[in-house]
């Protein structure tokens, strides 16, 4: 029926509209003609050049069938010529006879059309510029430009001048050489540079002709002889792919033995670049991924405060140092401990007193005695180290009196940090030496920070970031902040959509909820698989590696590739998060600090209580990098650093450092609040991402009670709980407890499955749970469901 409908459906009167595609018989038809029209164009030029002059008297009268002429295609040659190089573009207009025999062959053969496109659009301008440009010699022939090529010439000549019409064309010359022809400086050296290895190339393989003939000499011969493949290809490498360099052959022949079989030695040669990724970086340069944020303009070192300006520096208190000389050497005196030699060194603040002492004495001797020339010197954060490692001297630190601040602006300033080429430089502060100290932190990877409240953690960690913001470019590194404080990093707020990740929809880039770090932990986790899955794509090792490549263009972005930036996941407080959730955190933090290393993922802790449950073993395994503030315990200081001294610091950034062997005291930077908020205002003003850098999303589960409790596995006294709870109206534990006797656990476990199955609300701190069901009808419907 539907069939019988459409086919009586009477058939539209269709408008047919006219087709401009030619079918092939007529391409062949038109190929063929435009071929020999353009054949008989250049005949007809060729002939014109040779007798023009002979034929120009003919031309008024071309019409008249005896006018002879010596053109080879007569008149019509002698007026089609004289039309079009004479009167129109010089001998500039052969190339007009080529274009139109290409365009012949491009249609005779049906070949692709684009590339005859770009004939005429480079070919029509090419003609015009060469007749202009032949202009300059119409008077002396005036075939060579023609009248246009004169005339414009001659326009040209009165508006610009002679000099400007050729810097005019010089111009253009080079506009054709760049854009059509790719002619490139670069590539012009590297021309004559090949050109020039080629020739002395040849130079030489031309000379050893003799040396061939003497390794064949009956007396050179040994068992075997080396030499090159014949010059002719072997079919094998014919067959080389194109575009891959053909590998070195040598050919091993026995000499002695002309029967034995031949052997071929092949050297792989290294797979030349990609050709595209090759062509990309010529076309449009290497990926900048600092494009979109062109315009930023790094914190100027005038943000920072100089706090030696007024004379500060480091002042050496010469009384001082005799002083404390003097004691050192009476304190060992008493204990029958001679010294050699001693020697000072002032650092900002303490000093280190070097001291030789004279042969047979016991180094533990020396060190048994630490408290003793504490107290003799009457100071606090004495510290031995004896020996000094790789010096054969035992140091004594003493605190100087008057300490000096080491200014960030000082470190961020030294040469040391300006022109360190590292991944993630952190100037921390400067040694006892005075020296600024700068470090990697990809190369270590991870930073573990402890020290007691108030003795400079929030300072060392605003160093840090203060070092890469002035070291890094937004594109080039990401924070993540977690500062259960609420106060300490919220000045970094202004950057969010500078240098900020965070999960997608959440407000606040900066955690401060405990419950969010999870979300965000595990999410980091993801990007860690994501990136490593991007790794083994590209295959490299490590994200250095990756960027390099992808700068280069050899990775796809519509394959998922992206330059990726560093991230640094920057938690304060970390014993708060520990007591607060527990193995979620410490578990992805643990598989972080395991493998994050590769694909540009940071951890940097800070903790006030580097206590054993907080800084777990496996925790510490993977932070070889560590730095102690002053912390209270002889204990705490084993525990962050695996060895005493931390407690012995006199606080205010005076910071112990170690990277897995050796302790370095670091007198830490200082840097202020107003100061990092004027460096993020700076920041923050200028022009940002239009959000902040996005992390995987990660749906975690939202409450950790195991709300899926089986059925068969409630309590006996489920039943009697929830009418309890139901007739009171109150979702508490404590109140099972009163009314059932039962014990704590229990109850709660109780109370998690009555929330299973929906009789009382979640838990919501100290506040007693909402009860859900109204009454006792209610009860036994729901329970006998
Ligand atoms: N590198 C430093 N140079 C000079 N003074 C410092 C330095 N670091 C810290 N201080 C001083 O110590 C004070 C406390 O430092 P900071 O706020 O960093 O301590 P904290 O360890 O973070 O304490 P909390 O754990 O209670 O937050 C600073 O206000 C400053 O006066």
């Amino acid at each position: 029926m539907a069939k019988k409908k459409a086919a009586n459906k009477s058939p539209k009167p269709r408008i047919k509209k006219p087709s401009l595609t030619l079918s092939p018989k007529n391409k062949v038809i038109l190929g063929s003609f435009l071929f020999l029209f353009g054949l008989a164009l250049l005949i007809a030029f060729v002939s014109f050049l040779f007798n023009w002059q002979a034929d120009q008297s003919t031309l008024s009268r071309l019409g008249e069938r005896e006018v002879m002429t010596q053109n080879l295609l007569s008149k019509f040659g002698a007026g089609i010529s004289h039309f079009i190089i004479y009167k129109g573009f010089g001998i500039a207009a052969f190339a007009l006879a080529f274009l139109t025999l290409i365009t012949g062959i491009y249609f005779f053969f049906n070949l692709n059309k684009k590339g005859l496109k770009k004939f005429w659009f480079w070919g029509i301008p090419v003609m015009i510029w060469l007749s202009v440009f032949f202009g300059f010699f119409a008077h002396k022939n005036s075939l060579l430009g023609g009248t246009v090529g004169y005339e414009i010439n001659d326009y040209l000549q009165d508006f610009l001048g002679f000099t400007g019409t050729i810097l005019l064309l010089t111009f253009l010359l080079v506009v054709y050489l760049t854009v059509r022809l790719k002619v490139t400086p670069e590539k012009v050296v590297t021309y004559f540079r090949r050109t020039k290895n080629d020739i002395s190339e040849d130079f030489r393989s031309a000379t050893p002709s003799s040396e061939k003939t003497t390794q064949t000499t009956p007396d050179k011969q040994k068992s075997s002889v080396i030499d090159t493949a014949s010059e002719e290809p072997s079919e094998e490498e014919k067959k080389v792919e194109p575009g891959r360099p053909a590998p070195d052959k040598v050919v091993i022949r026995s000499e002695e033995n002309p029967d034995d079989v031949e052997m071929e030695v092949e050297t792989a040669v290294e797979e030349e670049l990609d050709n595209l990724s090759k062509k990309a970086v010529e076309d449009y340069g290497e990926f900048d991924p600092t494009l979109e944020l062109k315009k930023f303009q790094f914190p100027t070192i005038e943000l920072l405060k100089d706090y030696n300006a007024n004379g500060g520096g480091i002042t050496i208190n010469q009384e001082e140092l005799e002083e404390n000389k003097n004691r050192i050497v009476d304190t060992l005196k008493n204990y029958k401990i001679d010294i050699a030699q001693i020697k000072a060194t002032v650092g900002p603040t303490v000093t280190l007193y070097e001291i030789i002492p004279e042969a047979g004495i016991r180094i533990s001797k020396i060190k048994s005695l630490e408290d003793d020339i504490a107290l003799s010197l009457s100071a606090l954060g004495i510290r031995i180290i004896a020996p000094i490692p790789g010096k054969g001297t035992i140091g004594i630190e003493v605190p100087n009196k008057k300490s000096t601040i080491v200014s960030m602006r000082s470190v961020i300033a030294s040469p040391k940090f300006q022109n360190a080429e590292m991944e993630l430089p952190m100037a921390l502060g400067k040694t006892i030496s005075n020296e600024t100290f700068v470090v990697d932190l990809a190369k270590m990877p991870h930073l573990l920070m402890a020290g007691a409240t108030g003795q400079g953690k929030s300072v060392g960690l605003n160093a840090i970031l203060t070092s890469l913001l002035y070291s890094k470019h937004p594109a080039e590194v990401k924070f993540i902040l977690v500062d259960p404080k609420k106060v300490e990093l919220t000045l970094f707020n202004k950057i969010e959509r500078h240098y900020l990740a965070k999960l997608p929809d959440t407000e606040e880039a900066i955690i401060t909820d405990n419950t969010k770090v999870i979300n965000t932990l595990n999410s980091l986790c993801i990007e860690m698989d994501n990136r490593y899955e991007l790794l083994k794509d590209a295959m490299v090792r490590n994200i250095k590696e990756y960027n390099t490549k992808f700068k280069a263009r050899k990775l796809n972005p519509e394959n998922g590739h992206k330059f990726l930036p560093y991230i640094v996941l920057v938690v304060d407080e970390f014993a708060d998060l520990i007591m607060t959730a527990g193995k979620e955190v410490e578990a992805p933090i643990a598989r972080l600090a395991q493998l994050a290393r590769a694909i540009g993922i940071h951890l940097i802790i800070a903790t006030q209580r580097p206590s054993v449950n907080v800084i777990t073993g496996i925790i510490k395994a993977n932070f070889p990098a560590r730095i102690a503030f002053r912390v209270t315990s002889k204990i705490d200081s084993r525990t962050i650093l695996d060895s005493q001294g931390a407690d012995q610091l006199i606080g205010k950034g005076d910071m112990l450092f170690t990277q897995g062997n050796t302790l370095l005291r670091l007198q830490c930077a200082f840097v202020d609040t107003p100061e990092v908020e004027k460096i993020t205002d700076f920041i923050g003003s200028q022009k940002a991402y239009p959000d902040a850098y996005h992390l995987p999303e990660y749906s975690g589960e939202e409450s950790g009670t195991g709300l899926d409790i089986d059925v068969g596995d409630r309590d006996q006294l489920f039943r009697e709980a929830a009418e309890v709870i139901v007739l009171a109206q109150q979702g508490s534990a404590s109140l099972l407890q009163r009314k059932l006797k039962l014990g704590y656990n229990r109850a709660g476990r109780i109370i998690d499955q009555l929330e299973a199955a929906g009789i009382v609300g979640p838990f919501e701190g100290s506040k007693a749970r909402q009860v859900l069901v109204q009454d006792m009808e209610g009860l036994s419907q729901l329970l006998d469901e």
